[in-house]
């Protein structure tokens, strides 16, 4: 058994505070001691690999899952409170529709569970289908929608009710390119309306282009936590492509920067990864890399790219590194 928690303030400005959250099953902890917060309004990614505990922790703020330990305050309450639930919205990653009714029926259904009133989900209803691109589409049986319609509509479904924080699991897994630009474009204007989002995505160019801030998760403890800038300490990655790295190049590019994922196995062609602290040093690597006699194919500054931070950090040697906020 775990010592009892700190007690969890429940910040006006924050709709999510875990603190050493914890859930076990079969004595196994899958959340081990899970500390988080997710501000009013603010897009959060939360990523992790599989089995990191990611869904778990959605079911805990949910209400669905009991915790084993810790504590979550969600939108200032206990996520067991039925006033709290009415202000969630929540989809699914494996959401199981009744195949039978119409998209509208389904809404309607899901509208007066949420409390919602006959005359309220009459205007309602409609706006949310047209919201997710099914606008025309409500009276169709959903046996014949596509998984990408599905996901629409349960996605519809998940923000009738005006919540005031929405979970989304992977809510683009079944959806093209075109359908993933336009819940990007949902997102982007709930949150203009000062709903918060709470994002479970393995699509990390997806996060990272509608997150505020995202947290890294790996066997139920949050790594980091923080913005994009936090998390990369103000590095900027650079792609480098020579046609061959010597001992000679590598210790002088390591004068300069961090080198991080070396690619050597095509013969006359070396790529690598230089995290350099400012990009006044990207002359120096060119510099160096004709002083040492290679030809330099590439040399292209990136954005700080949530792949790199999570390969960095799930994969990394020391599973950490690198400026933001330890959790
Ligand atoms: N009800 C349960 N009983 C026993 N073990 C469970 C239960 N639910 C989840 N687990 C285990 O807990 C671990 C974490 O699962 P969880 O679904 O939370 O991970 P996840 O990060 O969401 O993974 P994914 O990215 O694959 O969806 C897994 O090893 C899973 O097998």
């Amino acid at each position: 058994m775990s010592a009892p928690p700190e007690t969890v303030a429940g910040a006006p400005g924050n709709v999510i505070e875990t603190r050493e959250l914890r859930k076990v099953y079969r004595d196994r902890a899958v959340v081990d001691g899970l500390t988080l917060t997710v501000g009013a309004g603010e897009v959060f990614g939360f990523l992790g690999p599989n089995g990191a505990g990611k869904s778990t922790t959605v079911k805990m703020l949910l209400g669905l899952v009991i915790p084993s330990g810790g504590e979550a305050r969600v939108l200032c309450g206990s996520p067991a409170d039925p006033a709290v639930r009415a202000r969630l919205g929540f989809l699914p990653e494996q959401f199981r529709f009744q195949l039978w009714m119409t998209a509208e029926e389904f809404l309607n259904f899901h509208g007066q569970l949420a409390g919602m009133k006959s005359n309220e989900l009459r205007t309602r209803v409609p706006q949310v289908l047209e919201e997710v691109g099914l606008g025309g589409r409500g009276g169709e049986q959903l046996s014949g929608y596509s998984k990408g319609m599905l996901q629409r509509c349960g996605l519809a479904g998940a923000i009738l009710a005006r919540p005031q924080l929405v979970f989304l699991d992977e809510p683009t897994s079944a959806l093209d390119p075109i359908g993933r630009v336009e819940v990007r474009e949902i997102i982007e204007r709930l949150k203009g309306e000062g709903v918060a989002v709470f994002l479970n995505s393995h699509l990390l160019s997806e996060v990272e282009q509608v997150c505020d801030r995202v947290a890294f998760v790996k066997a139920g403890r949050v790594l980091q936590q923080g913005s994009m800038r936090e998390l990369m300490g103000g590095v900027i990655p650079v792609s480098v492509r020579v046609d061959r790295l010597t001992s000679e190049l590598r210790a002088a590019l390591q004068g300069i920067g961090e080198i991080h994922r070396e690619d050597t196995n095509t013969p006359g062609r070396a790529d690598l990864d230089l995290w350099l602290q400012s990009e006044a040093q990207v002359p120096a690597v060119a510099a160096a890399i004709h002083a040492a006699g290679a030809q330099l194919y590439a040399l292209t500054p990136r954005r700080p790219d949530l792949e790199s931070l999570f390969l960095e950090l799930i994969e990394g040697p020391a599973g950490h590194a690198h400026g933001g906020h330890h959790a």
